[in-house]
């Protein structure tokens, strides 16, 4: 067998990679390089508009020349950096010598030696990650939680008067509106979106320990801590004062448990949406062209929510790896972080993958409301709990004399079937008073629902 050409080993880049592409512009390997030249650069132009170490403020135009080789970062200079790294065996030393490769051409070799000065890579590195992770997130992961937050809103809205048979242990259970059970994973997400919305992107500029020693040798005079958190706030960021060599990583780890909260959450919705659509309350419109099953003609499978379940579940098990282990770096620093920082769009990618997946299996629903109510219909005797409730209220209120009703009632419903009409009869029968029993009568198991629909203006 010959050998394919060169194939992406993940499916993220393969058969998904349409779906991902947002995060891909920012979390691959180019990605990077282009925030770290993004740094390189504002490094430069910032000491030399403080003009330091006898440097001058550059003109306009060598601004936005220098500023254009991250703006216009492409293959040219993704190739070039390989070469580079090809030989340093170092990427951050490679992005210093790009940078310093369009000073060169811009006629600038005087101020080469301000390239990467006093920085050490992760001075460069950590900067980079937080700007590439925030645009990540706050471009794209969270617009996308946000649009299927919206979409379960709008159908907790139209959905919220469905009665529909609740099942807790899988069993008939009180009654809830279809609406009211997606409001309340719209609540869930809608939490979870506000704490992410609220991260703290911190970056560090404090040299190869955290101690500025280097600038100090350089600069004895100059404030470097000011100067530090001057130049990191300038790029978006809060400044972290105290850290070894590396940012300790500490806001990415919240950041990937929160992301992974949210995938749990939407694990939860997936699997819960997948067995209402097996109970036959939500239809799903199939697609014109699409296949089911390969053998059983009539079926439409869920597949949306299944690959979403799936999706989630390995994006959950990288976040959660990334955020356990990049709180540690042995002593001053460990490489380890470098390694597992090139996974943070893998594990970002699987949960916009569900995302879209779930976006569009919302889509491709529609309530059954005739097979809600038949259900209903079939289970009276989830009414079980509101006489035996009303029963202890009149008690209670002196207007009846029965002993112990959860057990008449308990009696009476069991792991047994009960009719209207045996409900009805056996309300009659009950030492109750005329205004009470109306109530039961009147109660069906279509309309004992409580305040769910009103619950829906809750979110
Ligand atoms: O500023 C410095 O470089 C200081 C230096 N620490 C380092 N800090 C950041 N990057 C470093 C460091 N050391 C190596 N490298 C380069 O990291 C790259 C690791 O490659 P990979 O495992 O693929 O992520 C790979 O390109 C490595 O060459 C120290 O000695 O403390």
């Amino acid at each position: 067998m010959t050998a394919l050409p060169p194939q992406p080993l993940s499916p993220l880049d393969g058969r998904y990679r349409q779906a991902v592409l947002g995060l891909g512009d920012h979390l691959s390997e180019a990605g990077l390089n282009r925030a770290r030249v993004q740094v390189e650069v504002e490094w430069l132009i910032y000491l030399t508009s403080h003009r330091m170490f006898g440097s001058s403020p550059l003109t306009e135009a060598q601004v936005e020349s220098l500023r254009a080789l991250a703006a216009d970062f492409g293959q040219p200079e993704i190739d070039r950096l390989a070469e580079l790294e090809a030989t340093t065996k170092h990427d951050v030393k490679a992005v210093e010598y790009l940078v310093r490769e369009r000073l060169h051409a811009l006629g600038l070799d005087s101020i080469a030696e301000l390239t990467h000065f006093a920085a050490t890579s992760e001075d460069i590195n950590n900067l980079s990650y937080a700007l590439t992770v925030s645009a990540a997130i706050n471009e794209v992961w969270l617009p996308k939680l946000r649009s299927v937050i919206g979409e379960l809103r709008a159908q907790a809205i139209e959905y919220r008067d469905d009665a529909m048979l609740a099942r807790t242990h899988g069993q008939p259970a009180t009654p809830t509106t279809m609406g009211k059970e997606l409001a309340v994973f719209a609540y869930r997400l809608e939490r979870v979106a506000a704490q992410v919305d609220r991260t703290e992107y911190l970056g560090k500029f404090s040299g190869a320990t955290g101690t500025f020693a280097a600038h100090v040798v350089a600069d004895p005079d100059a404030d470097w801590p000011r100067i530090s958190r001057e130049f990191v706030t300038s790029l978006g960021l809060e400044w972290n004062p105290l850290t070894t060599q590396i940012e300790s990583h500490d806001w990415q780890a919240e950041l990937y448990n929160r992301v992974s909260h949210a995938n749990r959450i939407l694990h939860n919705l997936a699997t819960d949406i997948w067995t209402y659509i097996s109970l036959g309350y939500f239809r799903q419109t199939p697609e014109p062209g699409a296949t089911g099953s390969s053998t059983m003609p009539h079926k439409v499978n869920p597949i949306r929510f299944e690959n979403a379940e799936a999706n989630l579940e390995l994006s959950s098990a990288v976040l959660d790896s990334l955020a356990a282990t990049l709180v540690t770096s042995r002593l001053q620093r460990d490489l380890t972080d470098s390694t597992t920082q090139r996974n943070i769009g893998v594990g970002l990618g699987h949960s916009l993958l569900a995302l879209d997946n779930i976006q569009r299996g919302l889509g491709q629903i529609a309530l059954d409301r005739d097979l809600l109510a038949a259900d209903l219909d079939a289970n009276w005797e989830v009414l079980g709990e509101a006489i035996q409730t009303l029963i202890r209220a009149e008690v209670t209120a002196g207007r009846s004399q029965i002993t112990d009703p959860y057990a008449l009632l308990k009696e009476l419903t069991r792991g047994k079937r009960v009719d209207r009409d045996g409900l009805a009869e056996f309300v009659a029968g009950l030492d109750l008073s005329q205004a009470a029993k109306q109530r039961l009568l009147e109660l069906t198991p279509q309309t004992y629902t409580g305040v769910a629909s009103a619950l829906v203006d809750y979110l």
